[in-house]
């Protein structure tokens, strides 16, 4: 980590981004947005199958920009004027479809990445209290944790329809920190994108960001943040 030094005397608390900085959520993702593709009879539209790649850069702000991402992918792969679909008519059969997906699979095609337990268990033995802030719902979020073992971990699970708005807006990352009682400027953000970085300077928060998550697929090193590192157990010795 290059320009933060994590020890007691600077932090009193973090906040921790789930996709793509804990979980490696993507095989989730696809195989949701796949059987929703199938439900609308969408799924062999030009190029379908959705793959990782694609879906990586639209993963992070949240459920409803994902869909919308994903019928804009599909229109624009349409090769001829006839397959054009109407995105305002297919939004709400694609949102429901796909929760009801998201809920049957959540966690079933997704891993923790490496050093996370070692990292918050860093966290924890320096008694920082945790908060889990992340734009997917926070119904799927705290199912996701629980099933992977991490859930005793947080005092709190906020997700993008905790709040009136989401990251890249400051809103939740301040909302954490109040429920936390600690300064914005004292409460460590941990996160994989730009979004987490954004929604940090915005709220006054320190941020770190891991250089293995989703970031939209962009180059994460060009983000504005703090520091950068390669596996949250790194926290741990610093
Ligand atoms: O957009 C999502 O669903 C999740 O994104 P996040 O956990 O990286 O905030
Ligand atoms: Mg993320």
């Amino acid at each position: 980590m290059n320009s933060i030094k994590l020890n007691q005397d600077r932090f009193d608390a973090a906040i921790i981004d789930l996709d793509g900085t804990m979980v490696d959520t993507m095989g989730d993702f696809v195989a949701a947005l796949n059987l929703m593709l199938g439900d609308l009879a969408l799924h062999g539209l030009a190029g379908l199958p959705l793959e990782a790649a694609t879906v990586s850069r639209m993963v992070g702000k949240g459920s409803e920009h994902l869909v919308k991402s994903v019928l804009n992918h599909v229109q624009t792969q349409a090769k001829h004027a006839s397959e054009a679909i109407d995105l305002v008519a297919h939004y709400e059969p694609a949102y429901a479809s796909y929760q009801r997906h998201y809920d049957a699979v959540n966690g079933r095609h997704s891993a923790l990445y490496p050093g996370v337990l070692e990292g918050l268990c860093g966290l924890q033995a320096r008694g920082l209290p945790l908060v889990c802030l992340t734009n997917k719902p926070a119904a799927f979020a705290r199912a996701l944790l629980k099933l992977k073992g991490l859930d005793g971990f947080f005092r709190e699970v906020f997700g993008g329809d905790s709040f009136e708005r989401k990251k890249p807006d400051p809103l939740p990352l301040l909302k954490a920190c109040e429920f936390l009682g600690t300064r914005p400027a004292r409460t460590l953000m941990i996160g994989d994108s730009s979004n987490d970085a954004q929604a940090a300077r915005a709220a006054g928060c320190p941020v770190v960001l891991v250089s293995y998550g989703y970031n939209h697929g962009e180059p994460v090193r060009a983000v504005d943040a703090d520091g950068f590192i390669d596996s949250l157990a790194e926290l741990r010795r610093q």
